[in-house]
């Protein structure tokens, strides 16, 4: 199965908030014609509203046949939501979740065992094409099924491969949840600079420059994160004085980030044993 099979069969979009609407600009972008894509949401932005002008399906009934089924509706929505895909279920449809914590087994409870699902942790940077996202697939699925699931989450940045279902919480909590820590730390870098006496739009713009630069240079570098930090770091100069600070072993950023990632991933095994 191959994307001209998606545009021919149809692709089924169920839940268009933030995730899914950066998904769906992916597709488009990379050529899928809005008369194969059918959403299923409760209340679709102008954006939806307007691509249903030229042929986007929008609350309509099911295609009879569609090469994927796409969820990106909140995990607390599964029990509502889920159902109403369960005519594709008949093993030619593939299912493709980018749910946090809810397993296979909770999938394939109301899709029956042998529905292919594809399982994906994508992350917002999506929205601008720098997304990651980490998949794996069920017993059922087929590796042309992986390599397409593949293929549509590439629309919307990289991909890794995961070897086994329970290492997707560790991702929930690294880089699916991960741009939301990396907002925040922008936003405590502009007040720090505000303490220091900037106003907060001088501070903001430099945060995000700072934070942006160094995401970048961290990506096109052969040098690893802590080279590059020993790069802006002068023997007993400014930057040695706040990694002292940053680095503390007890109250630094290292044990807070590792708070933090297992706090997300918590909840995401959490929302896999129950709907709250
Ligand atoms: N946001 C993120 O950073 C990431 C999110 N995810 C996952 O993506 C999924 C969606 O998250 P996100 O896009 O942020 O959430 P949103 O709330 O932005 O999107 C969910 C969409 O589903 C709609 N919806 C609610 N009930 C139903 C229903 N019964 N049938 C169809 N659609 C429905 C909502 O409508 P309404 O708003 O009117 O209720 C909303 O438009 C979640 O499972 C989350 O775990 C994964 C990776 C990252
Ligand atoms: O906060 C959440 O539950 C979702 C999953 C990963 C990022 N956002």
């Amino acid at each position: 199965m191959n994307m001209s099979e998606v545009a021919a069969r149809g692709l089924v979009l169920l839940g268009c908030g933030r995730m899914g609407s950066a998904l769906l600009e992916g597709w488009l972008k990379q050529g899928l014609p809005p008369s194969s894509v059918h959403v299923i949401d409760p209340n679709p932005s102008a954006r939806l509203r307007a691509l249903a002008e030229e042929g986007l399906h929008l609350n309509a009934d099911l295609p009879e046949d569609a090469a994927i089924a796409l969820i990106a509706v909140k995990p607390q929505m599964m029990t509502d939501a889920l159902p109403g895909l369960r005519r594709l279920a008949d093993g030619r449809t593939l299912f493709v979740t980018v749910a946090a914590g809810i397993s296979f087994a909770g999938y394939e409870a109301v899709l029956g065992e042998n529905a292919p699902i594809v399982r994906a942790m994508p992350n917002t940077p999506a929205a601008v094409g720098r997304g990651i996202t980490a998949i794996i697939g069920n017993g059922p699925s087929t590796p042309a099924q992986l390599d397409l699931a593949d293929a549509l989450l590439q629309a919307v940045g990289q991909t890794v491969l995961l070897d086994s279902e329970s290492q997707m919480d560790a991702v929930v909590g690294l880089s699916g949840s991960g741009p939301a820590y990396v907002f925040n730390m922008i936003e405590a870098l502009a007040a720090a600079g505000e303490a220091q006496g900037l106003t907060p739009e001088m501070s903001l713009h430099l945060a995000k420059a700072t934070v942006a630069g160094a995401g970048a240079l961290a990506e096109a570098s052969p040098e690893g994160p802590g080279t590059l930090r020993e790069n802006v770091t002068s023997p007993n100069g400014t930057t040695y004085e706040a990694l002292k600070v940053l680095m503390d072993p007890q109250t630094g950023l290292g044990p807070l980030m590792r708070k933090a990632v297992a706090a997300s991933a918590d909840r995401s095994r959490e929302l896999g044993r129950t709907d709250e």
